[in-house]
């Protein structure tokens, strides 16, 4: 096939050597818009098929991720590791998602949850996905760069965030919420390194878990990080909605205005057990079905009164508490909608981004192009064998080539177990567990120890144990059987992260 020719806005002319191919690219999902047939202009008089196709995702089938010179490692998670790289065409800096998984078709890849969704956002305060390239089973995600993600900035403060800081930030995130949720998807894994920045600007990622409303329930998979989890999802609903992005945004304000995470459990019973410290226990008024819901795995909430979050939170406005209380109702119900909560008080004044920031606004010249960046034929050779790198940053590259067999055999591991994670409830909810000694031990003191000792009833109550509960019928184990238990508490509090 030959490079797409672009045809005007959204149009590109594809020529492609045969009527399979075509039909191939149709199948991708690609609108074809005129087929006839051409000649090439070489003069050689082959045949082929000029396919006209409409695109909002350009998806370039035959595009090698050699084009992309890949530059450093930003980040590596469940899924995927992703760089920073430079389109060798245009110059323009991309990130690069290479999927841990292999995928041995395109029809694969183009069902795949974080394409379908992403294909179909538009919008300022979202990552586009530019561009999906397989390549010798790999599966590579071109998306527009960004800077770094929250949590990163969060870690090298001492000094909380301006309200008026997350005022900027929370106000355009709910932008983007409001423009998915009433387009009928939600998230389901927001956590501050889900939330890219590039100077003021701030983008959800991260798709991966995303999920069209109308997809039936149930919905018995695992979802989220712990720590912004919401406590129907907790309870093994399987009939939550889009509330669960606006509990665990209700979590992420929070911590952007005290540099601490809300609920820092360290497993699921330990995180209600955190959630009731700080918003008291649910009762038949303010969530009955959650009471069902814990009935039905016979569990037994911590009898806590809880406490106000204005005395933990004592620098916040109190627009921000009510708009965090809100958010974090134990009642998915009971949450503010995100187009309610752009109404609110605490947003005032705040005026919507209307337009994309161009790409010429980001940055182009990336500060580790150089010594560090790889060479094309190290890209060209790690994609070629179809292997997965072990290879974490260029510049120790040769160091780390020396004990590949060793650190091979880890990181294969390693990423089974990430895999696995994924897959199985149990697993995955250590990935805020140290796994590979890069995690960046997070500053947990936390609000709700601070909390425990501010009130002595609570923190009386609060020792008594949650009665070891029993699993729902056709859900996997839970670490409510206390299965973390035998790890110290400060490692439990890492997060992974590639910084
Ligand atoms: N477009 C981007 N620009 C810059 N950095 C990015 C981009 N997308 C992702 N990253 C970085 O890579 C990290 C991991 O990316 P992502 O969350 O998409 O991977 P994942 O495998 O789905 O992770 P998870 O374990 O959260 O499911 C992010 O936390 C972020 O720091």
């Amino acid at each position: 096939m030959l490079c797409p020719r672009p045809q005007g806005k959204g149009k590109y002319l594809c020529c492609v050597q045969s009527a399979s191919a075509a039909a191939l690219w149709a199948s991708s999902g690609t609108h074809i818009l005129r087929k006839e047939i051409a000649q090439l202009d070489s003069g050689k008089h082959l045949p082929v098929l000029a396919v006209h196709i409409s695109l909002d995702l350009v998806v370039l089938k035959g595009k090698t991720c050699r084009g992309f010179k890949l530059i450093k490692e930003v980040g590596d998670g469940t899924f995927g590791s992703v760089w920073r790289a430079i389109n060798k065409q245009n110059g323009e800096v991309v990130a690069v998602k290479k999927m841990k998984k292999k995928y041995y078709s395109f029809e694969e890849c183009m069902s795949l949850r974080e394409v379908k969704s992403l294909r179909r956002m538009n919008h300022p305060n979202i990552v586009k996905l530019k561009e999906v390239v397989r390549e010798n089973d790999i599966l590579y995600f071109i998306m527009e760069y960004m800077e770094c993600n929250l949590y990163q900035l969060m870690k090298d403060r001492v000094r909380p965030f301006s309200e008026s800081e997350v005022r900027n930030w929370c106000f355009q995130i709910f932008h983007a919420l409001a423009y998915m949720h009433q387009r009928g998807y939600f998230h389901r894994d927001l956590k501050p390194e889900n939330l890219l920045v590039s100077k003021d600007i701030i983008k959800l990622a991260d798709f991966g878990l995303a999920r069209e409303v109308s997809s039936l329930p149930p919905y018995t998979e695992y979802v989220s990080t712990r720590w912004y989890r919401a406590p129907e999802v907790l309870l093994q609903s399987s009939t939550y909605d889009s509330a669960v992005d606006m509990w665990a945004m209700g979590a992420i304000m929070a911590e952007l205005l005290t540099l601490h995470p809300l609920f820092p459990g360290t497993s699921e019973a330990d995180e209600i057990h955190k959630i009731c410290n700080v918003i008291g226990s649910p009762d038949e008024q303010s969530w009955p079905q959650g009471l069902s819901l814990a009935e039905a795995m016979k569990y037994q909430f911590p009898q806590i009164k809880g406490n106000q979050l204005s005395e933990v939170m004592s620098s916040a406005s109190s627009e921000a508490i009510d708009l965090i209380s809100s958010l974090c109702s134990w009642d998915p119900c009971k949450r503010p909608k995100a187009t309610e909560v752009l109404q609110h008080a605490f947003f005032h004044g705040c005026v919507p981004l209307t337009v994309r920031p161009k790409a010429s606004a980001l940055p182009k010249t990336p500060p580790c192009v150089g010594a560090k960046g790889i060479s094309e034929n190290n890209v060209a050779r790690r994609f070629s064998t179809g292997t997965l790198s072990t290879m974490k940053s260029n510049s120790n590259a040769s160091a780390k080539l020396s004990s590949l067999s060793k650190t091979g055999v880890q990181r294969k591991l390693h990423l089974e177990r990430q895999a696995q994670q994924k897959r199985n409830p149990v697993l995955r909810h250590s990935r805020s567990l140290p796994e590979t000694g890069r995690g960046a031990i997070q500053k947990v003191s936390s609000i709700t120890e601070k909390l425990s000792h501010m009130s002595v009833t609570s923190r009386t109550r609060s020792t008594v144990k949650p009665a070891a509960p029993v699993m729902k019928a056709g859900h996997g184990k839970s670490d409510f059987l206390g299965k973390t238990d035998d790890i110290p508490p400060a490692k439990r509090l890492t997060r992974k992260l590639v910084s």
